[in-house]
């Protein structure tokens, strides 16, 4: 059972998880000097290496069991106010397609041996159009944290929180600008690919969801519940059990990315477990990132979700740690130091 049952104890839970390990991080840099190679010569590895080694608490970090949990979840504002290039319907015929191991993700997260799971949210009952007031109910949001939260398996060494939801990039730039301020224009992009009128009709939304939510600016939880989504929210849930279970975390892209942004803002150092995959094609995941602090694994272009992107940057993140536990020292292999 997950361990809060009101948007105020999902707080404090998260509030109380503990930090990484530094007597381990200390041991892992010890080590990585001792490695056959220049000092610091792998670079960003190294210190990834370093940064895994202190949340598993070993100098000799592992990624043998990853896990990559896709969420799905219908939103109202996606039929109600024609945001997305595809209809409503692709989110439940795309789950379909996840189990029979038909779309990207499959293939990616078996080309980088990930275990993947699949979370379809009430899917027949989208949320509130956030036009007309909150998405959801604290109840809501807090069944879909809790689905979040239950889906991290035990024995996972490194975690990623994939997305299926028509719309909710739409959602997700809600939520932008719910929590860093600006304009609607700052945080809303193509998407799946709309055209210059879908463009306007998502800045039009936005506007629309902060108006009618005005309790969104000035609480993260809130804006979670009014303007995101059941998949958006368990995505948050999943990362808020990696962080208090000392789960190292890759973050996808634009939707993935706001999820985790709404943690942050409501416990400082909530996401200091968490590594940024990739920069999405989103425009605004750019300005996201930054305001977060986080620097992207990877920039390749990649605007899909579904956890593509961060699926992609688990190789990355298993290369640091294979050389951090696997290579030899300099006294160990006879190299002159
Ligand atoms: C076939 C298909 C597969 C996808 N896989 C991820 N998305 C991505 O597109 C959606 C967000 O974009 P928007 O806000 O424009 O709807 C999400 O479902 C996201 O995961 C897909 C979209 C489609 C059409
Ligand atoms: O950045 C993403 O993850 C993204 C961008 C566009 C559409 N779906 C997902």
């Amino acid at each position: 059972m997950a361990p809060f049952t009101t948007l105020a104890e999902f707080r404090e839970v998260l509030a109380a998880a503990p930090g990484s390990d530094q007597f381990a991080r200390d041991q892992a840099e010890a080590r990585n000097e001792r490695l056959t190679k220049p000092l610091r010569a792998l670079g960003r590895l190294d210190d990834l290496a370093i940064w895994m080694a202190g949340w598993q608490r070993t100098p000799k970090p592992t990624v043998d069991r990853p896990q990559i949990a896709i969420f799905a979840g219908n939103h109202g504002v996606t039929t109600a106010r024609a945001v997305s290039a595809y209809p409503a319907e692709v989110t439940e015929q795309m789950v379909l397609n996840f189990q029979a191991g038909g779309a990207a993700i499959n293939q990616i997260a078996r080309s980088v041996g990930a275990r993947l799971t699949v979370h379809a949210i009430d899917l027949h009952r989208p949320t509130a159009d956030f036009t007309q007031g909150p998405a959801m109910t604290e109840e809501e949001c807090v069944s879909a944290l809790q689905i979040g939260w239950k889906a991290v398996e035990d024995g996972t060494d490194l975690f990623v929180a994939g997305e299926m939801g028509i719309g909710n990039t739409t959602a997700a730039a809600a939520i932008a600008t719910a929590l860093f301020g600006g304009s609607p224009c700052d945080w809303v992009g193509r998407g799946t690919g709309v055209d210059e009128s879908g463009l306007l009709r998502k800045v039009e939304a936005v506007e629309a969801g902060l108006a009618v939510n005005p309790g969104a600016r000035t609480n993260a939880l809130e804006a979670l519940r009014c303007l995101g989504g059941r998949e958006i929210a368990a995505m948050a849930g999943s990362i808020a059990r990696a962080r208090v279970d000392s789960i190292p975390v890759i973050l996808d892209g634009f939707i993935c990315t706001a999820a985790a942004a709404v943690l942050a803002r409501a416990v400082p150092g909530a996401l200091d477990h968490v590594q940024a995959g990739h920069q999405s094609a989103e425009a605004a995941h750019r300005n996201m990132l930054l305001r977060l602090e986080l620097d992207p694994l990877l920039t390749l272009g990649m605007r899909l979700g579904e956890g593509s992107g961060a699926a992609v940057a688990i190789s990355v993140v298993r290369a640091a740690v294979a050389c951090q536990s696997g290579m030899a020292s300099f006294d160990e292999a006879g190299v002159t130091g």
